[in-house]
């Protein structure tokens, strides 16, 4: 840190322990020394050695809060203070500590009024003031979009409950107080308990009744502002409503007009060959079209080849026990349903007559022969992890090739996040064990085949599936290595293990932000670079991760991992051997973290 924020640290301390000076100096805190080299007494530093945290609990202090010497301290994001006898009030210059998202002040003498500033302070997320003597009216927090909790029980506050979002507030309490009139619709989030003790509040879950509101015949009064909202508001759910209505119909229609098509092409093709039975397991691909085309012939209810279905090469089973005895002719022959088509080929979902449903990858024009194929698939075969899905079988002829492999129905990490907004939240916790998992098993295998220069080839979150237990594996090893429009580094095939690396950069990127990252070549490194420099990190993660209240430093380290593997340059990229390392090292410290925030509830 700075000089001067040295001092002003040290300024602040003395403010918050006056006339024992000497103890501030216990605590580390001198001029002479560094915050975050010294480590001062509950400071907490970033890897640039700024100071991001202060916790200063239980520690007798009786002075002031000085925010205006503390907010020299730019990029502080925690300050906690708790069960101390500070007093006086809580200054206006708070806010000039911008990246504030954790204030915690409870348990302390302080009083007066709340700084209307503190509203300012966009970042914040946890706010606890309880168990002081604070009054007057409450913040409006309402341009405040991650908070989660909102504590002030047991202090003096007077005037209504302010505007807040409720649907994402994890803790509220305003019991004790003095607040009066209505409460807003809280139901199934907050019960009695967040608002007893103001004599004056009404409305549920209290069981006071609102007065009724003035009779029709009084001239109607202006509407406050809250009410203004909540009528914009009602009209703006009317109109979404609609909206979703003519939505639906439409949707209806085109489903119909689809429907009377399929059956039309069926009762064709029927006509056609009225020997080949067809069963229809679950429509859900779009594309009719194509089933006049002989070349490239798509059809949704059975897998086409060219070979017809003796096969001009037989089935090769390889090492797991779920295909043994599989035919190329049963196949063919199973109930088959198109679930997409990739750059690679086509996807079909199989289900064999004895129940087992595989996936086959019917993989289209790979100049490769039948020889190397071969080859190259017994030897991926060798290589087993557990979060690599093993290829079941293969089919390989002049004309056709397939890929026989398990069918996960969880589906793959792509549709779980970017599935429907109802699904399960997919925790921080568990999006880094998944990165950890994925990165190791790709470390692994780039160790197992490096002497074989076969990578993966296109890694991407649709190749990430997730098995029954909602383990992540990685699908579609060693395909032939996809193409990226504009850049050329990616498709070099001496660069194949680093294009992999660059391929699980972006895959960070989408559990960082929750979003598709289109990996369409354009240079996501400068992007993320900006999104560093310029701060932007807040807007950047995803927002259910904020709301968790995800470690911030950990999920910023986990974006400079992929900043690293997103280099254009694949020589400066990391090994993926270097990259499972450090999200090994991220990953203990999530773990850590997750350890003493039990112990200390
Ligand atoms: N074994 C499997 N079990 C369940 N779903 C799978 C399996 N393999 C692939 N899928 C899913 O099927 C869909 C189509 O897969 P496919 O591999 O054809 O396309 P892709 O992954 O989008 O592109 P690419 O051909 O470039 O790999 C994807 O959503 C993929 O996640």
């Amino acid at each position: 840190e700075s000089e001067q924020v040295i001092q002003a640290l040290i300024r602040f301390m003395e403010n918050l322990s006056p006339g024992n000076a000497g103890r501030g100096q216990g605590f580390g805190w001198n001029s002479t020394s560094d915050p975050c080299v010294d480590k001062w007494h509950g400071v907490s530093c970033d890897s640039k050695l700024f100071v991001k945290k202060i916790v200063l609990d239980r520690l007798n202090l009786t002075g002031i809060l000085d925010a205006s010497s503390l907010c020299n301290a730019t990029l502080l994001s925690v300050l906690s203070l708790t069960g101390n006898n500070i007093s006086g009030v809580i200054p206006e210059e708070i806010s000039n500590c911008l990246h504030l998202n954790h204030l915690y002040l409870e348990t302390n003498r302080f009083s007066g009024h709340l700084p209307s500033s503190l509203s300012k302070l966009s970042k914040m997320a946890r706010l606890v003031l309880s168990d002081n003597s604070l009054s007057g009216p409450l913040p409006d927090m309402s341009g405040v979009t991650v908070l989660l909790s909102f504590l002030v029980q047991n202090n003096q506050f007077s005037g209504g409950i302010p505007e807040l979002d409720f649907s994402t507030l994890q803790q509220f309490n305003v019991s004790n107080n003095n607040l009066s009139g209505p409460i807003p619709d809280v139901i199934g989030r907050f019960n009695s308990s967040s608002f007893l003790g103001n004599l004056e509040l009404c409305g549920k879950p209290l069981s006071n009744v609102c007065p009724p509101p003035p009779p029709a015949s009084a001239p109607a009064p202006a509407l406050a502002p809250g009410k203004k909202k909540s009528k914009i508001k009602f009209l703006l759910y009317i109109g979404i409503v609609v909206l979703v209505l003519v939505f639906a119909i439409f949707l209806a229609f085109l489903f119909i007009l689809r429907f009377s098509k399929t059956n039309k092409a069926a009762s064709e093709k029927n006509d056609e060959d009225a020997k080949e039975e067809v069963e229809v397991d679950e429509v859900n691909n779009k594309d009719t079209g194509n089933l006049s085309d002989a070349d490239d012939e798509e059809n949704e209810f059975s897998i086409p080849s060219k070979d017809g279905e003796t096969g001009a090469s037989s089935l090769v089973v390889l090492s797991s026990p779920l295909a043994e005895g599989m035919t190329f002719k049963e196949l063919l022959r199973a109930p088959a349903e198109l679930v997409g088509r990739g750059s690679n080929g086509s996807l079909y979902k199989v289900k064999l007559v004895g129940g087992v449903i595989v996936a086959v990858k019917r993989v289209k024009n790979w100049e490769i022969s039948k020889e190397d194929f071969s080859k190259r698939m017994q030897r991926i075969d060798q290589v087993k992890h557990p979060n690599l899905l093993p290829t079941l079988a293969y089919y390989c002829s002049d004309q056709e090739m397939f890929l026989v492999y398990e069918f996960q129905q969880n589906g793959s990490l792509f549709s779980l996040l970017h599935g429907s907004p109802n699904s399960q939240r997919f925790k921080w916790g568990s999006r880094v064990n998944l990165a950890a998992k994925i990165a190791g098993a790709l470390a692994f295998a780039h160790r197992s085949l490096h002497n074989d220069g076969i990578a993966h080839g296109n890694l991407k979150s649709t190749n990430i599936l997730l098995s029954n237990d909602m383990e992540p594996c990685i699908s579609e090893y060693g395909l032939r290595a996809v193409e990226h429009p504009k850049n050329q580094s990616i498709i070099s095939q001496n660069n194949s293990f680093k294009s992999d690396v660059y391929g699980f950069g972006v895959i960070l990127l989408e559990l960082l932000a929750g979003n598709e990252v289109q990996n369409d070549g354009s240079d996501l490194a400068s992007w993320v670079q900006s999104v560093i420099r310029e701060e932007q990190t807040v807007e950047f993660f995803d927002r259910d991760l904020v709301l968790e209240g995800a470690s911030d430093e950990r999920m910023v380290n986990l974006l400079h991992v992929a900043l690293k593997c997103l280099s254009p340059f694949p020589d400066s990229r990391p090994s993926i051997d270097e990259v499972a390392t450090i999200i090994r090292s991220i990953q203990e410290q999530e773990e850590r973290s997750r350890g003493f925030q039990r112990m200390i509830k």
